[in-house]
């Protein structure tokens, strides 16, 4: 179990002045911030005063009964995690609390290691809660209604195909160019579905190095190789009863695609270093900016695959294709990065509209979203204008060569772009540039490219 780093607001609520202390002094040497009272109506004052986190509650006050105290301090702080002290626990006592929503209970006499190790479990589980918040409020921020939308009709097309096939347990297999959103989809897709609320994993192919891909995947045995020192479920396992997508496929090692290939139809798969045959329900969706049928062609995708995973197949239009929706995109990412930046710019002067219109975005979405992202961070008007754009994508620019008085990332962003436009696939830029397919893949994301 992972130790809170964070200082928990705790409160403690116990007429007795020794018990107080002694809490109060174990919970501060762990170094949170620590309010304790005496009586249920101070601890209601103190509770509309600041918000706690955990709250250890005598049941047994002096003229009262703490237990009457939880759901008026619950409805206060949904979120408070309420450990009820009992003086000898009966069952009834601890089940009467939890009913009225403790998190846990702690017998008297206790030990300072039961104290910290009760308030380190609450402190994980509202670590827990604070990550889901956030990452609801992010969900929400990129709500899928509003991101599948889409001003071009082919487009529309596709989205509405999407969205019927969501429902159903079909494999979907994305095409399309790097960064036009084939991911975003992909969750989508999971969202729109029955298995919603179950998880997605995402796991992209060329960024995992194929030796580990398997393991990744399928799981290992502890000492399956060396470097199992434990094992290791998998992602299949992870996400059961959800979605596992596959990003860039298409760069999938062949021993790897016949073992997926066994799962797609079987449903059923080893781990690493075990015989035994696991089963499990998990939705397959795919992704990929390959050519795959020049890769079946080529040896390098099994066709049995190729066919198993292209049951909808679905192209999504690069950025230059559906110029249309340029404008509203980045109009989104606009509003978005001025929330998170705490920025108020109005939109886009002409100029930068004429640039954004007219670039032809070869990393598609990501790369408006690092320009408009950029463009809020550097801005300084009430509209980001041409000069707040990156200069790849203001035409009067030429490439920078070089021994131009450039820094060593723009030559590499610019010499990456290039050789990727000239490329048909990740492997041969990846050769061409003289790395892995691990590292292009990182500098892509990096770029925005
Ligand atoms: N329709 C959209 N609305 C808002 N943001 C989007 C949209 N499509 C893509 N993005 C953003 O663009 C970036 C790239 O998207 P994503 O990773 O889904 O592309 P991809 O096609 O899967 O790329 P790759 O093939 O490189 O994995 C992400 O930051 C994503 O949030």
């Amino acid at each position: 179990m992972t130790v809170p780093q964070g200082i928990l607001n705790i409160l403690i609520v116990d007429d007795e002045t020794n018990i107080r202390k002694t809490l109060s002094y174990c919970l501060e040497t762990e170094g949170h911030s620590v309010v304790s009272v005496a009586n249920s109506l101070e601890a209601l004052k103190e509770a509309k005063r600041r918000p706690f986190d955990i709250a250890f509650i005598d049941l047994r006050l002096e003229n009262e009964n703490g237990m009457d105290l939880i759901p008026p301090l619950l409805a206060e702080s949904p979120w408070l995690k309420v450990v009820a002290i009992t003086a000898n626990a009966t069952i009834e006592t601890a089940v009467e609390a939890m009913r009225r929503g403790a998190a846990d209970y702690i017998e008297k006499p206790f030990t300072s290691a039961q104290v910290r190790l009760l308030t380190r479990t609450l402190g994980h589980i509202r670590d827990l809660e604070n990550e889901i918040t956030v990452l609801k409020e992010d969900r929400r921020r990129f709500a899928p209604e509003s991101l599948l939308q889409s001003n071009n009709p082919k487009m529309q097309r596709i989205i509405e195909t999407l969205h019927k096939a969501a429902a159903s347990e079909a494999i979907i297999l994305l095409r399309g160019e790097s960064g036009t959103g084939k991911s975003v989809f992909a969750r989508t897709i999971h969202n729109c579905s029955p298995r919603a609320k179950k998880p997605i994993m995402i796991v992209s192919c060329p960024a995992v190095p194929s030796e580990l891909l398997e393991s990744e995947l399928f799981g290992h045995a502890k000492g399956a190789f060396t470097g199992a020192v434990r094992e290791n479920p998998g992602r299949i396992a992870a996400c059961e009863g959800g979605t596992l997508f596959l990003d860039e496929i298409g760069d999938m090692a062949l021993p790897i695609q016949a073992k997926l290939l066994r799962f797609i139809q079987d449903k059923e798969y080893e781990r690493l270093g075990e015989t035994m045959s696991r089963k499990a329900n998990v939705r397959i969706l795919t992704a990929t900016n390959v050519n795959l049928e020049k890769r079946v062609a080529e040896g390098l995708f099994r066709e049995d695959l190729f066919y198993r995973i292209n049951v909808i197949s679905v192209h999504v239009l690069p950025l230059r294709e559906r110029r249309e929706d340029i404008m509203t995109i980045a109009d989104d990412f606009c509003r978005y990065f001025c929330r998170t930046n705490n920025k108020t710019i109005i939109g886009f002067d002409a100029s930068a509209e004429q640039a954004l219109r007219t670039y032809s975005w070869p990393g598609n979405v990501r790369e408006l979203r690092n320009a408009i992202e950029r463009a809020v961070i550097l801005g300084n008007g009430d509209f980001i204008t041409g000069s707040d754009l990156p200069e790849s994508i203001v035409p009067s620019m030429s490439s920078p060569g070089v021994g131009d008085p450039v820094t060593l990332s723009t030559l590499e962003e610019f010499h990456i772009k290039r050789i990727l436009q000239k490329t048909s696939s990740i492997q041969e830029a990846a050769a061409i540039l003289g790395i892995d397919q691990a590292t292009l893949w990182r500098r892509r994301k990096t770029y925005g490219i």
